[in-house]
C-alpha cells in the first residue's frame, strides 16, 4: 500500500468545492452546559488537520459537529458550497459501524446509495478491496472481522466514496501497532489523492506522523490552531505545553 497514482473519483461521488469549511464562533451546549464554546476555525482543502486535547476536551463533539451529526447551538458552520451537510464527506469512528453483511457488500452499499450502477459498482468494489488488501476477506461477514480488519474496512468503505473530507475520530484508539500503521498508511494514501483529513487522536506520535496542521482543544475551547511543526516545536499556550509534557490530564 502507499500513495499510488491518483485514482479515478467514482462517478457521482464528487461534489466539487465544499471546502473550506468555516466554523464561526460555534458553540454546542446540552441542558445549558457548554461543551464547545466559541470555536472559530477554517478547514482548508488538501490538508491533514489533527485535533488534539485531553480526555473530554470536545474532540469527538467537534468532529461530529463538522460532519453534521450534531448541530451548533450558537455560531455558524459554513460549507463553501452553501449546503447544510454536503454529501462528499465521510466519517470513520473509533468503533467502526458496519452492516451485518459481507465485506464487499459493506463497500458496495454506500456506492449504491449514491446511484452508482451495478457494473461500475462491482468494479469499484473490486478495486477498493484490492488496493486496501481486503480481497481475501471480501465474502466474510464484516462483523466477524478482527478490530483492525474492521477498521481497515471502514476506512476502505469511506475511501471508495472519494470524499472531499474525511473525519476520523480516534481511528486507531483500540488497534495494535501493526494495525495502526496500516490505518495511518491508508490515511496518507487518501490524503495524497486529495482527500482532506481531519482526525482526532490521543497519540502524540501519530499526531506528529500525520499532522500538517494542529487544532488543540481544552475544555471545549480552541486554545491553539496552526501548522503542526510550529505547534510541536513552540506551542504558545501553557495548556498545550502541559499536554505535550503529559501533565494535562483533563
Ligand atoms: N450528549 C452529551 N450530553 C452531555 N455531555 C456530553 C454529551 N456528549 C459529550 N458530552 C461531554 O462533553 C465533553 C466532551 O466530549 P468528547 O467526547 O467530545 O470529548 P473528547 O475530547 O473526544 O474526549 P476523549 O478523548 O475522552 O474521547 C465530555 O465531558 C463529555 O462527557
Amino acid at each position: 500500500m502507499g500513495a499510488g497514482p491518483a485514482r479515478m473519483r467514482p462517478e457521482g461521488a464528487l461534489r466539487a468545492g465544499i471546502l473550506p469549511l468555516r466554523l464561526d464562533g460555534v458553540g454546542y451546549a446540552v441542558a445549558g452546559r457548554a461543551l464547545l464554546s466559541d470555536l472559530t476555525l477554517t478547514l482548508r482543502p488538501g490538508r491533514r488537520l489533527v485535533i488534539l486535547g485531553p480526555n473530554g476536551a470536545g474532540k469527538s463533539l467537534l468532529l461530529r459537529l463538522c460532519h453534521g451529526l450534531i448541530q451548533p447551538t450558537s455560531g455558524r458552520r459554513i460549507w463553501a458550497d452553501g449546503s447544510a451537510r454536503p454529501a462528499s464527506q465521510a466519517m470513520v469512528f473509533q468503533r467502526p459501524v458496519l452492516l451485518r453483511r459481507t465485506v464487499a457488500a459493506n463497500i458496495a452499499f454506500p456506492l449504491a446509495l449514491r446511484g452508482i450502477g451495478r457494473a461500475a459498482r462491482r468494479e469499484q468494489v473490486a478495486r477498493t478491496l484490492e488496493r486496501f488488501g481486503l480481497t481475501a476477506l471480501a465474502h466474510r461477514p464484516a462483523r466477524l472481522l478482527s478490530g483492525g480488519e474492521q477498521q481497515r474496512l471502514a476506512m476502505a468503505r469511506a475511501g471508495a466514496m472519494a470524499p472531499e473530507v474525511l473525519f476520523l475520530d480516534e481511528p486507531c484508539a483500540s488497534l495494535d501497532p501493526a494495525a495502526t500503521r496500516v490505518i495511518e498508511e491508508m490515511i496518507l494514501t487518501l490524503s495524497a489523492e486529495g482527500t482532506t483529513i481531519v482526525a482526532s487522536t490521543h497519540d502524540l506520535g501519530q499526531a506528529r506522523r500525520l499532522a500538517e496542521d494542529v487544532a488543540f482543544l481544552h475544555r471545549g475551547r480552541l486554545v491553539e490552531a496552526g501548522p503542526a511543526a510550529a505547534f510541536f516545536t513552540g506551542c504558545r499556550s501553557p495548556e498545550a505545553r502541559a499536554f505535550l509534557n503529559g501533565d494535562l490530564v483533563w
